[in-house]
């Protein structure tokens, strides 16, 4: 999808007219907020002047900052398209002036009605990564800045954009014995710690609360690399499984503290390393964006593998889409 003739034709026909683009909001729930924070984390990481927020729809509606305005890119993501919340935000924040960009998987999406530029992506399993939401979010951001502000990292990312298919089709084959083994040793666990950092919080965030907690009804909780030893590490025993997603790019340092600590003092310690994984041959200035689109797709084999080995399909569900709330 051409993100760099979207981003294009918003500045053309909106924001050069308005003194330009100086803030980017991303908004969703769940796993499609989870999809954002890559981006927000890029922005954060390399803009100077181009702000970026990241809320949970609802937040958003009842609290938005005061920039919220004609200055404003507001991206929602809603994977069915239809969760009430981020068809709320967009709303919104059309209403507060702000341009809107939507992605959804579904071509009836009632949050189209409220888009100035909508990209129905692809999903499953033959889709490529680079043109699931997660990227594609992050590659909107990436020509935001690009077109703004410039990034000097532009060249090496549309280099990642080639190669990070490839990578994780070689990660996905790499892990297949390995998160079988994870699911037969921990199928009767009831808690689970999962870890990260830098771009890739949000995915350990996204593994705990949608995968884990949604999709098995299993208690987890997320924990960045760089708190576990200021509070979380107090737990660390022979009986509790973490699990550590080590990421590529200057955080690592963050997670292989982690790692070592959890080596001598846990016994129940799932490592799923990036630079095993192979993402270390993409350029060292933007690898760091990448680690949780390999993540999201190499953790799917893990979850396909636990509920398989539950017996608890990722489908069900007791209270979504079941009862009122
Ligand atoms: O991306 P959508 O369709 O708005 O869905 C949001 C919902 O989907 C999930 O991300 C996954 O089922 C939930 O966490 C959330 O309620």
């Amino acid at each position: 999808m051409n993100t760099a003739a979207i981003i294009s034709s918003l500045i053309n026909q909106h924001f050069r007219s308005v003194g330009g683009l100086r803030q980017v909001f991303l908004v969703a729930c769940g796993g499609s907020l989870v999809d954002m924070y890559p981006a927000n984390y890029f922005l954060n990481s390399e803009s100077a002047t181009l702000h970026s927020y990241m809320m949970t729809a609802n937040e958003f509606v009842h609290a938005a900052p005061k920039t919220l305005g004609s200055q404003s890119l507001t991206i929602v993501c809603s994977h069915g398209g239809n969760t009430p919340e981020s068809v709320a935000a967009a709303e919104f924040a059309k209403r507060r002036g702000s341009v809107t960009v939507t992605l959804t998987h579904n071509e009836n999406a009632q949050l189209i009605a409220f888009s100035d530029s909508n990209l129905l992506y692809a999903w499953g399993d033959d889709s490529q990564v680079i043109n699931n939401p997660m990227a594609l979010i992050l590659s909107l951001c990436v020509e935001a800045l690009q077109q703004t502000e410039g990034f000097d990292g532009y060249a090496d990312f549309l280099a990642g954009m080639a190669q990070i298919d490839g990578i994780i089709a070689r990660a996905r084959r790499q892990v297949q014995g390995r998160s079988a083994a994870f699911a037969e040793k921990y199928a009767r666990e009831s808690l689970f710690y999962i870890l990260s950092s830098g771009a890739s919080y949000g995915h350990a965030y996204g593994f705990a609360i949608c995968s884990l907690m949604e999709m098995q009804w299993l208690n987890a909780a997320p924990l960045h690399s760089g708190e576990y030893f200021h509070g979380p590490f107090e737990v660390t025993d022979s009986n509790t499984p973490w699990i550590l997603m080590m990421n590529e790019g200057r955080t690592r340092p963050l997670d292989e503290r982690v790692r070592d600590f959890l080596r001598q003092y846990g016994d129940k310690v799932e490592i799923v390393d990036a630079r095993e994984l192979g993402l270390g041959v993409l350029p060292p200035s933007v690898v760091e964006y990448f680690n949780p689109v390999l993540f999201y797709s190499v953790m799917c084999e893990y979850r396909s593998a636990l509920a398989s080995v539950r017996q608890h399909p990722l489908e069900t569900r007791r209270y979504m889409g079941q009862v009122a709330y």
